[in-house]
């Protein structure tokens, strides 16, 4: 089976909002970012997938099977959230003794490799490391009871840009397996860039697109233009488009037609914030 995780028409109701009908596949080996503006619906997917909260409707599977009909598949799942919800009091070294007991696989060694290479003490409690600490010592112990999928709510979020730096290589590392995949959700586009492989964008509660990294990265562009030229573009080759002060900006699917086609244009590169920006704010073709 190639699919770690499979999502099918996950749908939740909250008054006022509604996760509606989500579906993608999580292939393995890979890396998927799940980005989308505050609000989105990101936390409530991954609390869906988790069984953390009831979904209305849909199905969830890992490794083609339901959460709830497996405990080692509990094991087999490390997950962290932008918060830490251990005992404050605790220490990273009775964190250690406590995971020990609570899950199978867990492998101390390699835990006290994490802290040490996350540059956390064994000895101080969790109330006086600071937010940033605390999320390294979550992810240390997620890494060390030995999953084979790691689900990341903004869990790098508190991280300094080297920290962040030294996380990424972790999660490569870990995918270099090619049994092991991770969902993230993020706001930090640009580690996405460095790291995944497919880019899950949730909108108001749907599914946008659910597209690899390289084909964003090597298709999508923005045309930059006035209005003779915008007026000229096939509205059917429009993602989306914002006008500011100066231009037209439309983000298209394949930058390279646009730049033969609108030769007056400029046809820049997408990140996936301008990505993001143009989808959120933007219009979009009808
Ligand atoms: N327990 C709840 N009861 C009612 N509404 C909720 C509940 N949890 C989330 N929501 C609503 O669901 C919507 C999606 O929230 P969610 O936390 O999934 O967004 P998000 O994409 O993770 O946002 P952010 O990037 O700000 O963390 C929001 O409108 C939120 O108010």
């Amino acid at each position: 089976m190639d699919t770690i995780l499979r999502v099918e028409n996950l749908t939740k109701k909250y008054a006022g909002f509604q996760l509606d009908h989500i579906s993608f596949d999580l292939p393995k080996g890979t890396i998927m970012g799940l980005i989308g503006e505050n609000g989105a619906g990101k936390s409530t997917t991954i609390n869906a997938i988790l069984d953390l909260i009831k979904k209305d409707d849909g199905t969830v599977t890992f490794w083609g099977q339901e959460l709830s009909s497996s405990k080692q598949l509990k094991e087999d799942i490390g997950v962290v959230f932008d918060g830490v919800n251990f005992y404050e009091t605790l220490t990273p070294a009775k964190v250690g003794k406590i995971s020990e007991k609570a899950y199978k696989q867990w492998d101390e060694y390699l835990y006290r490799d994490y802290l040490k290479r996350f540059g956390l003490p064994l000895d101080k409690e969790i109330k006086t490391l600071s937010k940033g600490m605390k999320m390294k010592l979550c992810i240390a112990v997620a890494l060390s009871h030995k999953p084979k999928l790691l689900i990341l709510d903004e869990a790098t979020s508190g991280l300094d840009p080297v920290m962040r730096d030294d996380i990424l290589e972790v999660f490569l590392d870990f995918v270099q397996d090619e049994n092991h995949s991770i969902l993230m959700s993020s706001h930090i586009t640009t580690d996405l860039e460095k790291v995944a492989d497919y880019i899950t964008f949730i909108h108001q509660g749907k599914v946008l697109f659910c597209k690899t990294k390289d084909e964003l990265r090597y298709k999508y562009g923005i045309i930059r233009c006035g209005a003779a030229v915008f007026d000229q573009i096939d509205k059917s080759e429009i993602l989306a488009y914002r006008k500011d002060d100066y231009q037209w900006n439309v983000l298209v699917a394949d930058k390279e037609k646009a730049r033969k086609k609108y030769k007056a244009a400029v046809v820049d590169d997408a990140t996936i914030d301008d990505i993001l920006l143009l989808y959120v704010k933007g219009e979009r073709a009808k």
